[in-house]
Parts: structure tokens; C-alpha cells; sequence
């Protein structure tokens, strides 16, 4: 089964004469484990293909199956609980500053676990032994203001996977860190791939990171011009 099917997607933004197509009959699927990038230039529609699989934009055309489940079909399917599944299936990558900035570190990643229902202690256990995983174990207790962007970044990758989500949404994770930051990122998202089965899909333009992706859609105008292979870029 795939992680993801998209089919004939489409998001058209405003109506009439203002009309804004984004994304246009795109389709594609990401098996479980596979780590995937859309590639284009500043408003090809990269983002709105993101959103609208993390459940935050409604596709007005086409249709999403995540983990096997029809969310959208002609709009977000009726019934279907898309809090629920955003909690439950997806894991989210924004930039840094996305960070809670009253909360420290590991209370940053407790708070994935704990709206998923898990306890203050066993959150905190876990949260710590995840940071301590991405080479965080002398930070927990920094605020976000006090962690640098490549901290800052690994932070947000470890609230992200806390639930070990089916599917990984990432924007621009590395845009904003230095090669080797963004290096490290890049492997860890490929560890996560394969060591939780997770798809991961992650927006970018940024060329120095290509080679770590399993598969490339290049996006341009809305539309899904080429696919390619890892190494054929
Ligand atoms: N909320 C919105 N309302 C109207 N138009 C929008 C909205 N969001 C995006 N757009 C338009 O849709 C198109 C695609 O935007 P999108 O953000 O998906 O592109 P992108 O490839 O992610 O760009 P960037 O790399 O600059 O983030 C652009 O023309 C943009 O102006």
C-alpha cells in the first residue's frame, strides 16, 4: 500500500477573474519508506501540494489517499476527521521559528506526544531520549531563542517524528542552515524514512541537497514537468 496517492489534484486559489491556479492535475504516490523532493522555482505550487496533503488547504479538485484512507475526493471527503488525522498520520517540518518559544526544548517535543494523549512522564522520557538521539542531550532545557538554526531544525525534526507519523511534510527544511547542517538533516530524514517506514515529502529549492532524495518531482507552473531517480540529476 502506498503512503500517499495524489490524483488529478488540483487547487485553484479565489474565484473568477482573480482565479489563482496552483497546482493542476498533478498526480503521483510515495510508497512507506521513501524519501521524496519537489523541486521548482518560487511559486510553482510546491507548497500548496505540501498543505494540501497535510490537511491544511482543500484541494479543490482531485483526490488524496493517505495511509490507505480517502481524505479528499472533490474536496475534503464527507465525515472525515482531518484534526484527527493530522494528529495521528502526519509529522510536520517547518521552518525553525516554528519552535513554541516559551517552551524549552524537550517540552517542545512533548507537546506532539502529549495531545496524542501521552503521559506528562513517559512524554518527557521519550522526548528526552529522541533529542539525545539527534546529539540534543545537552540542550533540553535551552529555549529556542538559545539553540542555534542547525538546534533549532533538529529540534523541530524530533517533535515531528515523536509519534513516528506514517507520513513526514517538510518546507525548506535545510534553506536556512549551512551545508553541513543541512547535510545532517538530510540524513537524519533518510534514517527516518527507513528506520520507520516513513514517507517522507519535502519541499525545497535548494539544489545542494538533491542527491539524498530517493525520487525528484520537478514542479514548474502548477504542474508535475518530470520525475526523476536518485543520480539521474
Ligand atoms: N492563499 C493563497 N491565495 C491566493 N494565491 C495563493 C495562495 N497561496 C499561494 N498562492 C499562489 O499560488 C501559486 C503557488 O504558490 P506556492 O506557495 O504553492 O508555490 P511555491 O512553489 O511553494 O513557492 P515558494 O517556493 O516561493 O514558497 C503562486 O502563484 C501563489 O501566489
Amino acid at each position: 500500500m502506498y503512503a500517499i496517492e495524489v490524483e488529478k489534484l488540483t487547487k485553484i486559489y479565489g474565484k473568477g477573474e482573480t482565479a489563482v491556479t496552483a497546482i493542476s492535475d498533478a498526480n503521483f504516490q510515495v510508497k512507506p519508506g521513501e524519501l521524496v523532493a519537489f523541486l521548482g522555482p518560487s511559486g510553482s505550487g510546491k507548497t500548496t501540494i505540501l498543505t494540501c496533503i497535510g490537511l491544511i488547504n482543500e484541494p479543490t479538485r482531485g483526490k488524496v489517499v493517505i495511509d490507505g484512507t480517502t481524505v479528499a475526493d472533490s474536496g475534503w471527503q464527507n465525515g472525515i476527521d482531518l484534526k484527527r488525522m493530522r494528529r495521528e498520520k502526519l509529522g510536520f517540518i517547518f521552518q525553525a521559528h516554528n519552535l513554541i518559544p516559551f517552551l524549552t526544548a524537550v517540552e517542545n517535543v512533548m507537546v506532539a506526544l502529549q495531545i496524542n494523549g501521552v503521559g506528562r512522564k513517559e512524554a518527557q522520557k521519550r522526548s528526552a531520549e529522541l533529542l539525545d538521539a539527534l546529539n540534543l542531550g545537552h540542550r533540553l532545557n535551552n529555549y529556542p531563542s538559545a539553540l542555534s538554526g542547525g538546534e533549532s531544525q533538529r529540534v523541530a525534526i524530533a517533535r515531528a517524528l515523536a509519534n513516528k507519523p506514517k507520513v513526514i511534510l517538510a518546507d525548506e527544511p535545510t534553506a536556512a542552515l549551512d551545508t553541513e547542517n543541512g547535510k545532517n538533516v538530510m540524513a537524519l530524514l533518510k534514517l527516518l524514512a527507513v528506520e520507520n517506514h516513513s514517507a517522507i515529502l519535502v519541499v525545497t529549492h535548494d539544489h545542494r541537497m538533491v542527491e539524498g532524495f530517493d525520487r525528484i518531482f520537478q514542479v514548474s507552473d502548477g504542474r508535475i514537468i518530470g520525475e526523476h531517480k536518485n543520480g539521474d540529476i
